[in-house]
């Protein structure tokens, strides 16, 4: 299994792969044709996104492994579906692969990104497959459904609305910089492997917002892909509105403050620029917030955070202990 790679090689270990895993309801044809035929649901309408991985800017293979990276590739997209509401259903890999890796490098992969996509009955029902040179190059496509009609959006925020996130934020950045910087800071052991893991193989709040959508919840929504400042940012500019976000009520874990510390980095600056979190924002009319906190914090088993409120206005804020409120716009990751 240690040869080089090749396209057919390549689609014949899908193939395999894909049979043994892809639920196949609503998939009329199965890989091997020109286009794959999909039967979407009568009262739905269809929610698509996509998301790509480079190496060298996505992910590193000196730290990184082929199936990690399949689980996160699975975890970006799953994550966009989740915020805008939609049940996930069908997904297709544009793969640019390197020959010098051994096909055992992409089982590996196909395993990874199969198991995330499995875990919410997602099939990977097509795609293309091309040689990239020198650079590993993923491309997903993920396809669900939403009720007719119905979506969260970045676009609907309201003035007097409060603002909630369903986890800490700036741990999957605390992971990166212990991998970039190859550093051991003297914390325990368990902190340094949850952050790590927050980088690697983040987790993701499954089902939170296709549950804001079924009951009403919330006014708009967005992952943090990109880091606090910057996703906010995209609600205040489609919405038309200001966010302000209380310093002190940012949701930062134990382990990410024990790395603040010894590496000497503020952990609000992990916590606002850093991405790839992968937990929801989202904000609620005020009389609909007790009700939001009951129900995020019984999907997500602990109540969610509450970072903030909108007013009329535009820009992104942070209110300090005082009462002061300082513009910080978009600190988070932009390619360049
Ligand atoms: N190459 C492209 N062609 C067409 N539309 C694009 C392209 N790149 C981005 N877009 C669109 O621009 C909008 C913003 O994209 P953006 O990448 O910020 O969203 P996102 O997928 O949530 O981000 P992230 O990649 O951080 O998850 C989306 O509607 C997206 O579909
Ligand atoms: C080697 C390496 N360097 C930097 C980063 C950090 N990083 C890359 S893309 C991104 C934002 C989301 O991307 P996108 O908008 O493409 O979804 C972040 C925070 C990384 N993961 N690996
Ligand atoms: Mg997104």
């Amino acid at each position: 299994m240690n040869s080089r790679s090749t396209e057919l090689k390549l689609i014949e270990i899908i193939k395999k792969e894909v049979s043994s895993e892809t639920p196949l309801t609503s998939v009329i044809t199965d890989i091997g044709d020109d286009c794959v035929i999909l039967r979407p649901t009568k009262e739905a309408d269809l929610v698509v996104t996509k998301d790509c991985m480079v190496e060298g800017v996505h992910f590193d293979l000196s730290y990184t492994t082929p199936y990690f990276i399949g689980r996160k590739l699975a975890t970006s997209n799953l994550s966009d579906i989740g915020a805008a509401g939609g049940r996930p259903l069908w997904a297709l890999l544009g793969l640019g692969f390197r020959s010098d890796f051994s096909t055992a490098f992409y089982q590996s992969f196909f395993k990874g990104l199969l198991s995330s996509l499995k875990r919410e009955g997602v099939g990977l029902v097509g795609g293309d497959t091309v040689s990239a040179k020198e650079r590993l190059f993923f491309s997903l496509t993920l396809i669900g459904e939403v009720p007719k009609g119905k979506f969260l959006s970045r676009a609907k925020a309201r003035p007097g609305d409060r603002i909630f996130v369903s986890g800490p934020l700036g741990d999957s950045q605390g992971g990166l910089f212990l991998l970039q910087n190859r550093i051991k800071p003297p914390i325990p052991r368990n902190p340094l492997k949850y952050l790590i893991k927050s980088h690697l193989d983040p987790s993701y709040p499954m089902g939170l917002g296709r549950r804001l959508l079924e009951l009403d919840l919330a006014s708009s929504s967005i992952d943090v892909s990109d880091g606090l400042s910057t996703d906010l940012w995209h609600i205040c500019e489609r919405s038309k509105v200001r966010c302000i976000i209380e310093e002190s009520a940012i949701p930062i874990s134990r382990p990410l403050r024990l790395l603040s510390k010894a590496a000497h980095v503020r952990p609000l600056d992990f916590a606002i620029s850093g991405g790839e979190d992968f937990e929801i924002i989202w904000t609620t009319p005020p009389h609909k917030a007790q009700e939001v906190k009951k129900v995020a914090s019984k999907l997500l088993k602990r109540p969610p955070y509450e970072i903030g409120y909108v007013e009329e206005g535009k820009g992104v804020f942070l209110k300090d202990s005082r009462g002061k409120l300082r513009e910080i716009g978009r600190l988070g990751y932009e390619h360049r």
